[in-house]
């Protein structure tokens, strides 16, 4: 007996794709279950103008292999010397659908993030005014301040100020990991998403840290307790329209992951898609996963649903996903769940 859903075609809202060999290698893996992502900026150098984002969505295209149909949303990295116009001319072309902000220092690659958010003012004044969305990184950067404790203090010491100087700013918080984020997000009706990753409503703390150091569930912001992962597990399986997929697919080579200083970033592209139905059923709450992959995200960026489907079968033996997939750089470790998944895309 097998039971099979088939789902309005999903997008992934927090998605990096690098560049070159990687780029070429990870791409597929999107492409075969999701129609669009938006693209995260976070490249060396960072992707910050609109010529820059231009170039990037030429190269991913050139890289999609044939036959194969994917739509890049593209975004620019928010930097101390962002200029407005530059920004406006992007959104008004068509070019971009959002402005990421990284803190700086916080994430992989967030060196040219920003320090002194006065000086970022009237990008998001800007960006107010023409209505296009800031993705946030959020969490703190403060050597004081405990990396568990650093997203709930984001929201209370920037991300709330930011949005109450800004009216009307569109702000999706990304990839949140608190039970802080999904009540911030519940607080506020207008203007405010969350992007969840797959990863954050499988594993807590405790999966990186019990029974020796798994560098391949290290990830930022990086997995909380227990209680945190239920809270996100309970608003992406709500319904609630402002909760919505974001992967925040994020490949390394194993050789940077297995190292005495491991990058962070969990590579879901391969099986998300098989995963969540594993949530969501387990939630038994299957019927809310259209609204969370295929339809919550679109409605909040102002944009189609996708026309076509995606069908998720649910086989009688474990489905054995690759562990590994190769690339040019390197073998990139998929994220493994850590128990048997019964659900495959047809
Ligand atoms: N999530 C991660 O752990 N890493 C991301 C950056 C990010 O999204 O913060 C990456 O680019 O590797
Ligand atoms: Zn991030
Ligand atoms: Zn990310």
């Amino acid at each position: 007996m097998s039971t099979s859903i088939t789902l309005t075609r999903p997008d992934d809202w927090h998605l990096h794709l690098r560049d070159g060999a990687m780029l070429s290698a990870v791409l597929p893996e999107t492409a075969r279950d999701f129609a669009r992502a938006i693209i995260m900026p976070n490249l060396v150098p960072p992707v910050v103008t609109g010529a820059q984002a231009a170039a990037y969505r030429d190269r991913i295209m050139a890289a999609l292999p044939e036959g194969m149909a994917f739509e890049p949303l593209m975004t620019l990295y928010l930097t101390e010397d962002t200029d407005p116009a530059d920004v406006a001319a992007a959104h008004a072309s068509g070019l971009i659908k959002a402005v990421k902000l990284y803190p700086a220092g916080a994430t992989t690659n967030s060196a040219s993030g920003v320090r002194d958010f006065d000086k970022v003012r009237g990008v998001l004044e800007k960006m107010a005014e023409i209505g296009l969305t800031l993705c946030v990184h959020g969490e703190v950067t403060d050597n004081d301040i405990d990396i568990f404790d650093r997203e709930a203090v984001f929201i209370d010491r920037v991300l709330d100020p930011v949005r109450r100087a800004t009216p009307g700013l569109r702000v999706v918080m990304e990839h949140i990991t608190t039970r802080d984020g999904v009540e911030y997000v519940r607080a506020n009706d207008r203007d405010l998403g969350a992007t969840i990753t797959t990863h954050h409503l499988i594993i807590n703390r405790n999966h990186i840290l019990v029974g020796g150091i798994k560098p391949h569930y290290y990830c930022l912001p990086v997995a909380k307790r227990e209680e945190h992962r239920l809270a996100l597990r309970d608003a992406a399986t709500s319904g609630d329209e402002r909760f919505f997929l974001g992967t925040d697919s994020a490949p390394h080579t194993d050789a940077n992951k297995e190292t005495a200083c491991g990058c962070a970033g969990c590579f879901t592209a391969t099986n998300t898609m098989p995963l969540l139905a594993h949530v969501f059923e387990e939630e038994g709450a299957l019927d809310k996963l259209e609204g969370f992959a295929s339809k919550h995200g679109p409605a909040f960026y102002r944009l189609a649903e996708n026309s076509d489907t995606l069908t998720l079968v649910k086989q009688n033996a474990p489905v054995a996903f690759p562990a590994k997939i190769d690339t040019a750089d390197g073998p990139v470790t998929v994220f493994d769940p850590g128990f048997p998944v019964f659900w495959k895309t047809a």
